[in-house]
């Protein structure tokens, strides 16, 4: 059709070799082995995030390569149960964006509704603005999204803000995206009701709820990171734990195994504290007991 078989060639030579260099430049190679060691589990995800990331290096390419450009979306929704690592994510989304110069600076600004509107009239405009001032060149971040409609209410305040918000993502792509979090059959909602927003929300990755196990590992880890670890039987507890605590309310998944990890560092100091002998090892300073966790009120009741 025009070109030669070795011209065609010769072309995709070219391109295949800018692909490479292109993606090595971007060093999102890095950001995305960040992404697998600090977070344990969530494959879904992190398949999802490179996806993502492909897409998004792929168009960039095509540009450079005078082909079309799809143009490609860039707000995304992250939907999941609270403390499933939707922010850590996000975090690492705009890395991803700001080293594929989608975005000017990279930073991520984490708001809920109470940032953006306000109780009076008149003020929910330089609320909401004001906030994307501070977000320009990086990621918005917008937990808990669906506050920001209420139904029942119509002269809530949240709408102006939705407006905002609307004219923004359709006006300045180059220098904004949002991403919107929160529990998913709510953000379903959510974006049924709002289909102009919807329609300009490209991404969808859903953070599933962590099993028992992981989030064991999780403590694991975030006590390796601060030089302490579980003895065999205060793992077993641990998990025990977890069981009972996932069953209670305003359970967070990993923000709830963090708040537990920093009781239990309290009952170990404690411990420590009041052994007999004042003289302790290293091994004393790192390890927590199952005593130290049992005797979280979980197991009192
Ligand atoms: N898979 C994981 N591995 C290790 N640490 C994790 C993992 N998931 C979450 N964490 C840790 O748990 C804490 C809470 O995570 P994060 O704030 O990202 O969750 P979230 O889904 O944004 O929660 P929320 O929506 O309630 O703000 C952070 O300290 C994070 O590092």
């Amino acid at each position: 059709m025009g070109i030669t078989p070795t011209a065609l060639e010769k072309t995709d030579k070219h391109t295949l070799v800018n692909l490479q260099e292109e993606f090595n430049k971007t060093k999102i190679q890095e950001v995305l082995d960040d992404l697998n060691q600090e977070l344990i589990g969530l494959k879904p995800v992190k398949n999802r995030i490179r996806e993502i990331a492909a897409l998004l290096l792929v168009d960039r390419l095509r540009q450079k390569v005078g082909l079309s450009s799809s143009n490609p979306g860039l707000h995304m929704s992250f939907t999941g149960p609270p403390g499933t690592g939707k922010t850590t994510v996000a975090t690492k989304m705009a890395d991803i964006l700001y080293k594929l110069n989608y975005i000017k600076k990279g930073h991520l600004v984490t708001v809920t509704r109470d940032d953006l509107v306000g109780q009076y009239i008149g003020h929910t405009a330089p609320k909401t603005k004001e906030v994307l001032k501070k977000a320009m060149g990086g990621v918005l971040f917008i937990d808990e999204a669906y506050y920001l409609y209420k139904p029942d209410n119509e002269r809530d305040y949240g709408s102006e803000a939705i407006e905002i918000l609307l004219q923004v993502m359709e006006n300045q792509r180059e220098d904004l995206v949002i991403i919107f979090a929160g529990y998913k059959e709510k953000m379903d909602k959510f974006y049924a009701s709002n289909p102009g927003l919807a329609s300009r929300v490209a991404n969808h990755v859903d953070f599933p709820e962590y099993r028992p196990e992981e989030l064991l590992k999780i403590a694991e880890m975030m006590l390796q990171e601060q030089q302490y670890q579980l003895t065999k039987e205060a793992e077993l507890v641990f998990l025990d734990y977890i069981k009972k605590r996932m069953l209670q309310p305003h359970f967070a998944n990993a923000r709830s195994v963090r708040n537990a990890i920093d009781r239990a560092r309290m009952r170990h100091a404690n411990r420590i504290f009041n052994l007999s002998s004042k003289i302790v090892t290293k091994s004393n300073l790192t390890t927590i007991q199952a005593e130290d966790i049992l005797k979280s009120r979980l197991f009192n009741t």
